[in-house]
């Protein structure tokens, strides 16, 4: 027995110990191979349309340890990377990968409406590689440190990408420059706030002097606040309509609920309290961005007055929002309430005025808003207007959205990088993302703009609720072929890398 024992319990032990310090040994390796559909840290891809801040081209960038070590504009068909580790893309175009500023991702408290996986995981397939998340529609909204920290905690390994969190500006904290200071030192990008209620009881709108305040405490830590430009105005528009009114489907009647002058309002208080941040003002280091705009005539005027004093004005800027470039108010019909959205789709003419200022360099950047909620808060038996969930559901569409609807403007690549790369990086104070140079985060959208696909059912969405986009049913150009998040392979023809890894991005 005691043989028995000794000649078969003992290889087994034998076994048992060698393959556990394999295991331990192989560790490291396996967890890219769960990061990345790509096991390698070193490699090149290689295409005929790489986009750089030098223009296109044809060429290789080599990948080591997430980051870009070079760049080589050559026939790389040739053989000069015979032997390397080489994904050719052939004439797919790498472009670096989409930073959207401005998502509402909905966790903690609201998974049912989005959440980090989901809603990663449609950044991943729509070439975003790294998402700032809004400080409201989760719950608690990230308005201390201690709401960060949960909203951090919640991310933890549900991430595709890399995500930034800004924080709310309300005016519970406004006030509290121990609570404004905990929460920017715990890292929150920059701060948010509306001048309008936001729809969301927990994040209470700010006036000119919350705002002042918070531009106080941000000139310290050089971060931006970005602020939702709308101030409700004695308007007589809706005045008398009942629940239940047949005219609250009416998408007419939403948008003479919001004029314009909300937004002109809003955009001039704002640039009064912005002034500080000019050099030698009070608020000298921070910077006010204001998100979706909608108003191409008297805001956009505002904007574009301001910007013309140059490096001696107010630190602004302003992106649009793909659902401003794509759709306008004649066509949105009469109940469909995926086309809410607050400020709202204007007419034909303003759409044309909002890409020609974008392509003027008037408008900074591009954001998608993605702003979802279960879809029974949109409404869609009664099809009120008024009091339907206000946000459009985008995330996963937003660079053939701007392709799509950008070619009859001949928008190019390089425009595209700018909008969804360059100054979003720059909005977040990273450096080391938003172009394709040595020394950057090797995050890449591999696309091809010339395939075209319709937005059906066969469509793979990886949204929570795929139905309540107004994009459902467009033929759009441009598929995502390929998602690169810091060398990880994370999306590629239509699968997701087995573990998410984004990183989260935390101000320092
Ligand atoms: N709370 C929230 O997401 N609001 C957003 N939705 C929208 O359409 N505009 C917004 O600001
Ligand atoms: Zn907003
Ligand atoms: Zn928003």
């Amino acid at each position: 027995m005691d043989d028995v024992l000794r000649w078969r319990v003992l290889p087994m032990l034998v076994l048992l110990a060698s393959s556990l310090v394999l295991y331990v040994r192989i560790l490291p390796k396996k967890s890219i191979s769960e990061c990345s559909l790509l096991p390698y840290d070193h490699y090149w891809i290689t295409s005929k349309r790489i986009v750089t801040p030098q223009g296109v081209i044809t060429g290789a960038v080599e990948v080591r340890e997430g980051k870009i070590v070079s760049l080589v504009e050559s026939d790389y068909q040739r053989g000069s990377l015979l032997g390397r580790k080489v994904v050719d893309y052939g004439n797919a175009v790498i472009m670096p990968g989409l930073i959207d500023v401005h998502a509402h991702l909905d966790e903690p408290g609201r998974v049912e409406w989005e959440g980090f996986s989901s809603g990663t995981k449609a950044a991943a397939a729509g070439g975003v590689t790294t998402l700032v998340d809004m400080p409201l529609n989760s719950f608690p909204s990230t308005v201390s440190e201690e709401t960060l920290r949960m909203k951090v905690e919640a991310a933890q390994k549900k991430i595709y990408v890399d995500v930034g969190f800004w924080g709310g500006l309300v005016p519970d904290n406004a006030f509290n420059i121990s609570m404004l200071e905990g929460l920017l030192h715990a890292g929150v990008l920059g701060l948010k706030s509306f001048m309008c209620p936001s729809g969301i009881n927990d994040f209470p709108m700010t006036n000119s002097t919350h705002i002042k305040e918070g531009l106080y405490v941000l000139a310290k830590y050089n971060r931006p606040l970005l602020v939702h430009a709308e101030v409700v105005l004695d308007s007589k528009n809706n005045e008398g309509l009942l629940d239940g009114d047949p005219s609250s489907r009416s998408y007419a009647t939403y948008l003479k609920s919001r004029p314009p002058s909300w937004e002109e309002a809003a955009i001039k208080d704002l640039l009064a309290v912005a002034q500080d941040t000019k050099p030698g003002g009070q608020a000298e280091g921070a910077h006010v961005h204001i998100v979706h705009l909608s108003d191409a005539k008297a805001s956009l005027d505002l904007i574009k007055d301001e910007k013309r004093n140059g490096p001696n004005g107010a630190s602004i800027s302003v992106e649009t929002c793909p659902h401003y470039l794509a759709f306008a108010a004649e066509e949105i019909a009469d109940g469909d309430t995926r086309f809410k959205c607050a400020p709202p789709i204007r007419d034909v003419t303003n759409r044309q005025n909002l890409w020609e200022a974008l392509i003027d360099g008037h408008i900074d950047m591009l954001s998608s808003d993605h702003s979802p909620s279960v879809p029974e808060l949109k409404l869609f038996d009664e099809g009120d207007f008024l009091r339907a969930w206000g946000g459009i559901s985008s995330l996963q569409y937003v660079l053939p959205i701007t392709w799509t609807y950008g070619q009859k403007y001949g928008v190019s690549f390089p425009q595209i990088a700018t909008w969804w790369s360059e100054r979003p990086a720059k909005l977040l104070g990273q450096k080391y993302k938003g172009a394709i140079i040595s020394g950057n985060d090797a995050d890449f959208a591999v696309w091809e703009p010339e395939v075209e696909f319709e937005l059906d059912e066969n469509y793979k969405t990886y949204h929570k609720h795929p139905n309540i986009s107004p994009y459902i049913g467009r033929r759009l150009s441009g598929k995502v072929l390929a998602t690169f998040v810091r060398g990880n392979l994370v999306f590629s023809e239509g699968s997701h890398a087995p573990a998410a890894c984004g990183s989260p991005i935390l101000a320092k």
